[in-house]
């Protein structure tokens, strides 16, 4: 750890919400690694302070347990905001702090960044797009969302939030950056986080068949945490507000997710089929060609080597679990 006398006192101080969660921790390591000073604020409802342990003690780190929903007051030179759950078993949990964290969470953050000056990088989302009718899905597409479904919270919160940005934009000068993220996955997703990723490994690891919602044939693009860590950091520095595409073009169905886990993890499962969502989007594949050309950022990648980074990871976290339990059984 550095010194006390060795930290620069004129480093920027970089406010990350959400920074104990899955994206926001990862985006969090790559900035204390780059020497600025960041400051954390998360109410852990889906963030986990394990996330940020090794920050917790060092001089140019703060954590601030805090919900967005709140206002608050502080001085800093950027924001990353990504507080919100974001999936789907938990937005929709409690839809109402879903459809508030989004859209007076925002709120918040806006008019921080309006009394300090602070540049606003927001975190949207593909679901903005809804149950897409272009593929892929360029930045210029408007959309095809239901307004009163069971992803509504989510999908109209994050779609409000974005409309909030470029109306402060418009009338007050703030200066934002809107990136939409497409689905993003990695080590540090939450054991009963619920999204495809996460539950296939975790599933093929206990020897448990693969749950495929539907006939597996909808499809989605599949980017890794540290490609979207890179996007995330190059629109902040860059100079277009978005909105932006980030995520990794490559598309896969789900049924070859399944095949891919099943592949790596040779446990002997199946795949057993459960009942479709309400509203799944059927096809899911950003245009990144607006990213490429503006900030020449692409994803590096690909599915099987991240796949492989995450196998690893959830797999120490399964044998330490299967030690506790049997430790405890041993009591
Ligand atoms: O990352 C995104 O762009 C957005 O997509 C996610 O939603 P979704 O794409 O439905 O993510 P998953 O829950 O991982 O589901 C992906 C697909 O796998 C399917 N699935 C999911 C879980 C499972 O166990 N089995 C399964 O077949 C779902 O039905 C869906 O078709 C979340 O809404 C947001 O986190 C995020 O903003």
């Amino acid at each position: 750890m550095e010194k006390y006398e060795e930290i620069e006192q004129d480093s920027e101080v970089v406010l990350v919400t959400g920074g104990a969660g899955f994206v926001g921790s990862h985006l969090v390591d790559r900035l204390m690694e780059s020497g600025k000073t960041v400051i954390v604020i998360d109410n852990l409802y889906t963030g986990r302070k394990r996330n940020i342990f090794k920050w917790l003690n060092h001089p140019r780190f703060e954590f601030i347990r805090h919900d967005v929903v709140e206002p608050i007051k502080l001085q800093v030179d950027k924001i990353y905001h990504l507080a919100c759950p974001a999936s789907p078993v938990h937005y929709q949990s409690d839809p109402i702090k879903t459809t508030m964290t989004s859209v007076w969470g925002t709120r918040n953050m806006l008019e921080l960044a309006k009394e300090t000056g602070a540049r606003l990088l927001f975190s949207s989302t593909s679901e903005v797009y809804g149950d897409p009718h272009v593929h892929p899905q360029t930045e210029s597409y408007w959309g095809h969302v239901n307004p009163i479904g069971i992803r509504s919270c989510y999908d109209e919160g994050k779609r409000c939030a974005e409309t909030l940005m470029f109306d402060y934009h418009r009338t007050h000068n703030v200066d934002i950056r809107v990136a939409r993220i497409f689905n993003t996955y990695g080590p540090r997703m939450m054991e009963n986080d619920g999204r495809v990723v996460s539950n296939f490994i975790i599933q093929a690891l206990d020897g448990k068949d693969l749950t495929v919602y539907g006939d597996g044939k909808q499809t989605r693009s599949f980017c890794y945490v540290d490609d979207l860590v890179s996007g995330l950091i190059a629109l902040m520095e860059g100079n277009i507000t978005g909105p932006v595409n980030l995520g990794n073009p490559t598309e896969f169905t789900i049924m070859e997710l399944a095949n891919l886990v099943k592949e790596k993890i040779k446990n002997n499962v199946n795949v057993c089929y459960e009942k479709i969502p309400q509203d799944d989007p059927k096809q899911r594949k950003p245009d990144i060609s607006l990213a490429k050309k503006e900030f020449n950022w692409e994803p590096k990648i690909p599915l099987t080597k991240g796949l492989d980074l995450t196998i690893e990871y959830f797999a120490k976290r399964y044998e330490s679990q299967k030690k506790k339990e049997s430790e405890k059984e041993k009591k």
